[in-house]
């Protein structure tokens, strides 16, 4: 039965979505979306998480053309063969890997990180990109909101398995870098921090998405006050790619899929479209040593809602690092 509640945040979230796609047009019909112009960095190691489709493939891609090492994690291991190959063809650039990180199993992405650190390779970028939209209710093998546990839990623990050996790269020359992908959602989401999942309410998958990416946008933003707080040369932003036509709408309403397929074309970002503002971040030399942005359409920011609320953010990162099982807060202690 939809309540009430499931209701509003449907309708905020479709409205949200409208605004961002009316923007979209009329960016198009002015002047269209600007590539960024970046240096080749082929001394950098970038990680990119959901790089096997979408503008997480599209995010990879890039990357590998600025003469990084890309190691794509993702869950697609199906996919993976094929897309190094293809990135690896069309870059000239055979340092793309795959290796397997499921982000709904906390157990997995330990596994991911223990794999990465093996191999001995620095590493300047984290992307955290991947994620999932409006699915079913269900949990994931850790027994979290499938949201909560994919889009921001798992990236959470990701981030904080990886921050040594970010600060250790970032320790010589230039700095490291984490790049959230959040989204507008973020704006209408709603967020107790002493329950992130919001067990009490029957299930909303429109709240459940906004809550995930809100939650994504409070922990970077903690994460760039801690990381600047110890001085450390880790800095982390976050980055909207707008409306983009990819396959993250498989379980929305088929009428949004719809007109999707229809005026994907006009309305709809593509893929590479949507991951200029990834690599922007990532790789952008006037970004250096900048942290806490929220970065759209490449390198416009804009400003933050709620997320911004720096008690809701310590909060909800106590509360993270419990259920992440992270006793050290992060390596920054625990309040
Ligand atoms: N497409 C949009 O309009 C849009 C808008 C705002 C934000 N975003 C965000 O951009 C990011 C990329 O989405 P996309 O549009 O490219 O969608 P997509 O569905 O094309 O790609 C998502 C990627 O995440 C991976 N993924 C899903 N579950 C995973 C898991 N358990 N473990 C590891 N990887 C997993 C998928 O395998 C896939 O590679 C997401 O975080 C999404 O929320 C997208």
């Amino acid at each position: 039965m939809l309540t009430l509640r499931a209701l509003r945040a449907t309708v905020l979230v479709y409205a949200v979505g409208a605004a961002v796609l009316l923007a979209q047009l009329l960016r198009r019909l002015r002047r269209g979306f600007r590539e960024p112009a970046l240096p080749a960095q082929p001394d950098r190691v970038a990680i990119v998480t959901g790089g096997t489709d979408g503008i997480g493939l599209a995010t990879a891609r890039r990357l590998a053309r600025l003469g990084m090492r890309v190691v794509i994690a993702g869950n697609n291991a199906a996919k993976a063969n094929d897309v190094v190959s293809r990135i690896r063809e069309e870059t000239k650039n055979e340092k793309v890997h795959f290796l397997f990180c499921d982000l709904a199993s906390l157990r997995s992405v330990r596994k991911f990180a223990r794999d990465f650190l093996s191999r001995g390779f620095p590493l300047h970028v984290l992307v955290n990109n991947a994620g999932v939209m409006m699915v079913p209710p269900g949990r994931t093998e850790d027994g979290f909101e499938h949201h909560f546990g994919v889009n921001f839990l798992g990236h959470f623990l990701l981030t904080h398995l990886l921050l040594g050996a970010l600060t250790s790269a970032g320790s010589t020359g230039q700095r490291s870098r984490v790049v959230t992908v959040a989204s507008a959602t973020h704006y209408v989401g709603e967020l107790d921090p002493a329950d992130p999942q919001d067990r009490k309410s029957p299930y909303s998958a429109h709240a459940a998405y906004a809550r995930s990416k809100l939650a994504l946008v409070l922990f970077s933003q903690r994460l760039q006050r801690l990381l600047a707080a110890r001085g450390d040369p880790v800095t982390a932003n976050l980055v909207d790619p707008g409306v983009v036509d990819t396959a993250l709408f498989r379980h929305v309403w088929w009428g949004t899929r719809a007109v999707q397929r229809a005026l994907g074309w006009l309305l709809f970002k593509t893929p590479d479209e949507g991951a200029w503002t990834s690599v922007y971040a990532a790789a952008a030399p006037e970004l250096e040593g900048v942290g806490g942005r929220y970065l759209y359409n490449e390198a416009e920011t804009q400003p933050l809602g709620l997320a911004r609320d720096v008690e809701l953010q310590a909060r909800l990162w106590a509360e993270s690092c419990r259920l992440a099982g992270i006793p050290d807060g992060m390596g920054f202690g625990v309040e």
